[in-house]
């Protein structure tokens, strides 16, 4: 395995970084527009000459090294498919570049397209495939150029919401031993995929960490603003997460998860919806809580639970000034929160959740029905 050094001065651009992934280490690069993040990208791939700096991958330096000779394989937002080429032929197309033989590479692409989920769409041209399968069939190719290192370019920001939770589960494992750097706007890539952050603000490092630790106790605006998620800590059962009060949350989760294992439920306020009653409808998880306080955000009022704060549990939701007035919403009113199961990240957190806290409501799949009001 290799690690990776990079340092690169771009004036004209006004960025100036200096970074090192581990061998094996998987850094999530965060930062506003403009902060310099695709001027990283582009430095690493070797499609921007730096003014002053260096790209050394496993001590091998790669200053004047083209594009394609670099050991380096970018997963980019859109899954770039060569539109006359089946899937596997797409994937098979990166040892072929290597020199491989057809057969084996062939092979090669078989395994990696069974490897993402995706073996049984070999014989599927691009646009026989939906967004998630042809992000899939990317992964596959990416990996098939064996790279020492993988770039990640917002990976999921492409996909419909529904399927990018698969594909981020996807990729946790695809990364779990490789030396990759992921850019992305979110926040939970950064938790689910990189064992360390780097912050980015007006081309320069201006915070840096392991994940957890740089979004707990944030000290860029920028990372208090990532923040901001909706966090249920508990234990794994099987089924479902546990929390310490007897809350319940449904989720994606990990294949591999046993139970009693300590986990963390993950999800955007902009996924939940607050309702007077109970909602229906679509599977989804629901909890009655009293409301905290009220946050203007931009044309959305985040609104915050008071529920069981003190045990580290997270609880805000996004909705529209008409739904406040609608919903009569104000510090001490009750409501429900209700977020589908598919917009849950259930991951293990390794560390035990804080037993014996107060209950305060639990997560249930869907009661009948009213209809909701600020559901999204
Ligand atoms: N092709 C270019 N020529 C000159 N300046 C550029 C070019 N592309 C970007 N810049 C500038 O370089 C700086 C860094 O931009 P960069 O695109 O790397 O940021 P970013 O973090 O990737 O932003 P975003 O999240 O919007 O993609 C910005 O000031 C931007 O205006």
């Amino acid at each position: 395995m290799t690690g990776l050094h990079v340092r690169a001065l771009v004036r004209n651009r006004d960025v100036d970084l200096e970074l090192d992934v581990a061998a094996g280490e998987t850094v999530a690069v965060l930062g506003p527009n403009g902060a310099g993040k695709s001027t990283l990208l582009s430095v690493l791939a070797g499609l921007l000459r730096p003014d002053e700096g260096t790209v050394v991958l496993g001590g091998r330096p790669l200053d004047g090294t083209p594009p394609h000779a670099r050991g380096i394989a970018l997963l980019a937002q859109d899954p770039l498919l060569f539109p006359h080429l089946t899937a596997l032929d797409n994937v098979a197309f990166a040892p072929r570049a290597r020199g491989v033989r057809r057969g084996p590479a062939r092979s090669a692409a078989h395994r990696h397209l069974d490897a993402v989920g995706v073996g049984h769409l070999a014989a599927r041209k691009p646009a026989q495939l939906s967004g998630g399968q042809a992000q899939r069939v990317a992964v596959a190719r990416a990996l098939a150029a064996e790279p020492d290192l993988l770039l990640l370019d917002e990976p999921m920001a492409a996909l419909d919401v529904d399927v990018a939770p698969a594909l981020r589960q996807l990729l946790r494992s695809v990364l779990a031993d490789r030396t990759a750097l992921i850019v992305t706007h979110d926040v939970l890539d950064a938790l689910l995929l990189a064992d360390r952050v780097v912050v980015l603000e007006g081309g320069r490092i201006v915070e840096q960490g392991p994940t957890q630790q740089v979004l707990a106790t944030p000290r860029s605006a920028f990372a208090a603003r990532l923040a901001g998620l909706d966090l249920v800590p508990g234990t794994w059962n099987g089924e479902v997460l546990v929390a310490p009060s007897g809350l319940t949350v449904a989720g994606l989760a990990e294949a591999d998860l046993s139970p009693g294992d300590a986990v963390a439920a993950l999800f955007r306020p902009s996924s939940v919806g607050v309702f007077a009653s109970p909602p229906g409808g679509s599977p989804r998880n629901h909890v009655e809580v009293t409301v905290g306080d009220l946050e203007p955000l931009g044309d959305r009022v985040r609104v915050r639970a008071v529920e069981q704060a003190a045990a580290g549990v997270r609880l805000a939701a996004d909705v529209t000034p008409a739904a406040v007035a609608e919903l009569g919403l104000a510090p001490g009113v009750r409501v429900t929160f209700a977020v589908k199961a598919t917009e849950v990240a259930i991951y293990p957190t390794g560390q035990p959740s804080d037993a014996g806290s107060r209950d305060s409501g639990t997560f249930k799949r869907p009661a009948p029905a009213n209809s909701p009001v600020s559901d999204r």
